[in-house]
């Protein structure tokens, strides 16, 4: 078991977001959080990362929780959020350091790896850039090295496939495959079905808060056998929303 989340009740204030929220993120597992905006998916992904406390039911990441043990919880996570958070002061090298020291990485080992990233996002000639001086598909590509920097046990990539050019896509998706094959889970939120269709082992439907289905997409194929062929059919005729409207 990589990450548990059983019976989630929270939000942001007295109201709960979510409601009874439970699945789970096995080792190896690419998992797809799937919904229509304001679904719930950020407030999931914010309560996972500790930004937000349950207000009923658990959390596990292999068998930590944030309250009995915030540092080894944390320390098991790497996460790209959709919007790129960097600090305006800090070089794209000053960034990689900082990761490198808050992860407590070996620095021989963890720069050979980061220089294999650079290249891969054509970043290896930026080490002294500031953020003012990227795109905003650079800054996604920053803070995609830094999280794949990391031997996290769960990367959580927030709507990745947005901001990012094919190409970025493409080898975002290959090192998913590389960090699942090392036995890492990745749970990724996207509006973007047919990329996830492909890439994804299993889903896990959101809608107003609520598990609406989960499973891989030959489960939730069979269980709505009239709801059409792709994810993205699948997706428009169990939140209600024809293709004509
Ligand atoms: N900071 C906040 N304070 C109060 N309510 C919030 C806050 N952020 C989100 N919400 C509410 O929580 C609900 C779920 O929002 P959430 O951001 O989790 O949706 P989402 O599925 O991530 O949507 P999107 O696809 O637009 O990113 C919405 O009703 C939203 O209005």
């Amino acid at each position: 078991m990589a990450l548990a989340i059983k019976h989630l009740v929270g939000g942001y204030s007295q109201i709960p977001v979510l409601k009874d929220i439970s699945f789970e993120v096995q080792p190896g597992e690419l998992v797809g959080l799937i919904g229509l905006n304001g679904a719930g998916k950020s407030t999931t992904i914010n309560h996972i990362i500790g930004l937000l406390t349950p207000m009923k039911g658990s959390i596990e990441l292999n068998g930590q929780t944030l309250a009995a043990n915030p540092q080894a919880y944390k320390a098991q996570i790497a996460y790209i959020p959709e919007t790129p958070i960097l600090y305006e002061e800090l070089t794209l090298k000053e960034h990689l350091e900082m990761t490198m020291l808050a992860y407590g990485l070996d620095q021989t080992q963890a720069w050979k790896r980061a220089h294999e990233l650079l290249k891969i996002f054509r970043l290896d000639n930026k080490l002294s850039w500031f953020p003012a001086n990227f795109s905003k598909g650079m800054k996604q590509k920053v803070m995609i090295v830094c999280a794949f920097l990391t031997n996290a046990k769960l990367f959580i990539i927030d709507e990745p496939f947005l901001g990012l050019d094919p190409l970025a896509v493409h080898d975002l998706l290959a090192l998913i495959k590389e960090v699942k094959a090392q036995g890492a889970g990745v749970l990724m939120s996207t509006h973007v079905l047919d990329t996830a269709e492909k890439a994804c082992d299993r889903f896990v439907l959101l809608h107003s808060g609520e598990v609406q289905t989960q499973g891989t997409f030959a489960e939730i194929r069979a269980a709505y056998p009239d709801a059409g062929a792709s994810l993205n059919d699948i997706y428009l005729a169990l939140t209600g929303v024809t293709r004509d409207e």
